[in-house]
C-alpha cells in the first residue's frame, strides 16, 4: 500500500474547532447524581466569568479575582433568591483544566441544588456539554494527549486499584515517554538507513542501526503484550467455570466468592442455567461464571445449558476445568480453549485422590486447601508477568495503533535498505496515533464518546 502521506490528513484539531464551536460556553454538573456532601458544576470556556458575576456574590465579583482562588459567598436565583451557600472556583485561561476561562460552583451536593444552579448557569448563556467536552477541550488544546485522555476516562471510570494504577501512570504521561522512547530508536535507524543510502561507501556502525532495532522491536513486543494486561485491569475479565455434572463447580464458585451464590446439591445437573457473580482477583474485576455441567444427555432443558457452558467457555478470558479428584478421570467430551486460556483444576482435594496430575491444580471448595495457588494462576495468567511498575496500553484502539508499529518494525528487519526505511516511517505514524496528538476526527470522536457529561 502506498504511504498515506501525513499532509494529506487535516488536522482533527480545526475540524474539531469549527464544528463544535469552540467558543462557546459549556456547562455540566460535574459530580454522581444523587445526594452528596459537595456538588460541582462546571463552567468553561470566554463567558464563564461573567456567568459567575451573576450567578455568583461573594466578597469580590469572580471577573475581578485572579485565577487559583476561590471565593465563598452565595449562589443566586434570577431574582436575587439565595439558592444555597457555597465556593467559586476561579480559573484563568490558559491555566485551566480545558485551558479557557473555567468557573466551578461548589455548592451542597443535592440534585435539588445541582439542577438550579445549572439551570441558572444555562440562563445565563452556557450551554449542556457534551460527554467528554471538558477533557476534549484540554485536548484540542493540546494539554492532553489522547492516551492520556482515555487515562482520563480511566481514573473517572477505575474500579479497582489495578485500573486506577494504570490510568494514573497514563494520565502521568509514562506510556506516551515508553512509546517516545521506542519513537527515538526507530529514528536512530532511520538516520542511519539515510546514511547508508546516501553514503553506501562509508559503512555506519551496527550500534547505529541494528542495536536501536533490536531494542525498540523489544521493547514494542512487550508494549504489545501489555495490552492484555491492561485491557484486563480496565476492563475486566470473564472467567468460566466447566466441568462435568458434580465436579464441584459451584462450590468453587462460592469458595471464590466468599458466600453461597450458587446452589450446591450432590445431585449432577443441578446448575442449568449459567449464573454470574462479581468479585475482585488480583485487583482486577472478574466475572466469575457458573456454568451447566458437560456430559451426553437426552434432557431438553440439560441439553440446552450444556450448549451455552461450551460457548461461554469460547467467550470468555480464562477458563478453570473442573475435574473431580475424587473419581475415576472421565475425559470431557469438549474441546477446551487454547493452552494459556486454561487453568485445570483437581477438584475435592480433601477426599483421597483416584488419581493425580502435575499440571492440574489441586484445590479443595470445602477446606479452602489450594486457593490462594488457584487465585495466584489466575492473576498470572490474566495479567501475565507484565511489569507491574511500567505503563500498560489500556484500549483497543491503543493495542492495535502498538501492534501496526510492531508489524513495520519486523518488515523492516527483513527488507533491504530503502523498503526497510519506508516501513520504520509506517511504524513512526503508527506510534504517532496510539498517543493520539494527529489522528483522525473519527477516532477523537470515538473516544470522548465513552465518556459522561462533565468529565
Ligand atoms: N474541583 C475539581 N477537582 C478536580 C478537577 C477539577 O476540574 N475540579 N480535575 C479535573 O478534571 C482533576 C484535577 N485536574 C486538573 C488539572 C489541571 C487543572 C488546572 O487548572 N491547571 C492549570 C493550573 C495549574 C496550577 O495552578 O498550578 C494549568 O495547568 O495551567 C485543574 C484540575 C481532579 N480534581
Ligand atoms: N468433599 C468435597 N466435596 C465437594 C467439594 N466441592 C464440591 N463438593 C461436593 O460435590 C457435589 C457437587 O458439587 P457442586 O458444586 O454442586 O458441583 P457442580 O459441578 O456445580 O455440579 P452441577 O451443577 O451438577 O454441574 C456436592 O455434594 C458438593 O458438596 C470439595 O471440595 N470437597
Ligand atoms: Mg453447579
Amino acid at each position: 500500500m502506498p504511504p498515506a502521506g501525513r499532509g494529506g490528513r487535516r488536522p482533527a484539531t480545526l475540524r474539531l474547532v469549527t464544528r463544535t464551536g469552540l467558543t462557546d460556553t459549556i456547562a455540566a454538573i460535574a459530580t454522581a447524581p444523587g445526594s452528596a456532601g459537595v456538588g460541582i458544576v462546571r463552567v468553561s470556556g470566554e463567558g464563564a466569568h461573567a456567568i459567575a458575576d451573576a450567578l455568583f456574590r461573594g466578597r469580590r465579583r469572580p471577573s475581578r479575582t485572579p485565577g487559583g482562588r476561590f471565593l465563598f459567598g452565595h449562589l443566586l436565583a434570577a431574582d436575587g433568591e439565595v439558592l444555597d451557600e457555597g465556593l467559586c472556583l476561579i480559573f484563568r485561561a490558559p491555566r485551566s483544566y480545558t485551558g479557557e476561562d473555567v468557573v466551578e460552583f461548589q455548592s451542597h451536593g443535592s440534585p435539588a441544588v445541582l439542577g438550579r444552579v445549572l439551570g441558572r448557569v444555562l440562563e445565563l448563556g452556557a450551554r449542556l456539554a457534551r460527554p467528554g467536552e471538558f477533557t476534549l477541550r484540554a485536548y484540542l488544546a493540546g494539554r492532553l494527549d489522547l492516551s492520556q485522555a482515555e487515562a482520563v476516562l480511566g481514573l473517572v471510570e477505575a474500579h479497582t486499584d489495578a485500573a486506577r494504577r494504570q490510568a494514573s501512570l497514563g494520565l502521568s504521561g509514562a506510556l506516551g515517554a515508553r512509546v517516545a522512547r521506542i519513537g527515538a530508536n526507530l529514528t536512530r535507524t532511520l538516520a542511519a538507513i539515510q546514511a547508508m543510502l546516501d553514503y553506501p561507501d562509508e559503512g555506519v556502525p551496527e550500534e547505529d542501526r541494528d542495536a536501536p532495532l533490536t531494542a525498540a522491536e523489544a521493547d514494542l513486543s512487550a508494549l504489545v503484550a501489555s495490552a492484555r494486561a491492561g485491557q484486563v485491569a480496565t476492563r475486566g475479565a470473564r472467567l468460566a467455570l466447566i466441568g462435568r455434572p458434580n465436579a464441584g463447580k459451584s462450590s468453587l464458585l462460592n469458595a471464590l466468592l466468599g458466600y453461597e451464590r450458587s446452589i450446591v446439591t450432590p445431585i449432577p445437573g443441578t446448575t442449568r442455567d449459567y449464573l454470574e457473580a462479581g468479585v475482585e482477583l488480583a485487583g482486577v474485576p472478574v466475572t466469575l461464571v457458573d456454568t451447566a455441567g458437560i456430559r451426553d444427555t437426552r434432557d431438553e432443558v440439560e441439553a440446552a445449558g450444556v450448549r451455552q457452558a461450551v460457548a461461554l467457555a469460547g467467550a470468555a478470558d480464562l477458563v478453570l476445568a473442573l475435574e473431580d479428584g475424587s473419581l475415576p478421570r472421565e475425559v470431557l467430551p469438549t474441546e477446551l480453549p487454547g493452552g494459556a486460556r486454561v487453568i485445570r483444576v483437581r477438584t475435592k482435594a480433601d477426599l483421597s485422590a483416584a488419581w493425580t496430575d502435575p499440571a492440574a491444580l489441586d484445590v479443595s471448595a470445602v477446606t479452602g486447601e489450594g486457593l490462594p495457588d488457584l487465585r495466584d494462576a489466575i492473576s498470572a495468567a490474566l495479567l501475565g508477568d507484565t511489569a507491574r511498575g511500567e505503563a500498560w496500553l489500556t484500549t483497543e484502539r491503543q493495542a492495535d495503533a502498538a501492534r501496526r508499529a510492531l508489524g513495520h518494525v519486523q518488515a523492516a528487519r527483513t527488507l533491504p535498505d530503502d523498503l526497510a526505511g519506508w516501513e520504520l516511517e509506517e511504524a513512526l505514524r503508527a506510534l504517532s496515533d496510539l498517543t493520539g496528538r494527529d489522528v483522525q476526527e473519527d477516532v477523537v470522536d470515538a473516544v470522548f464518546r465513552n465518556f459522561c457529561v462533565g468529565k
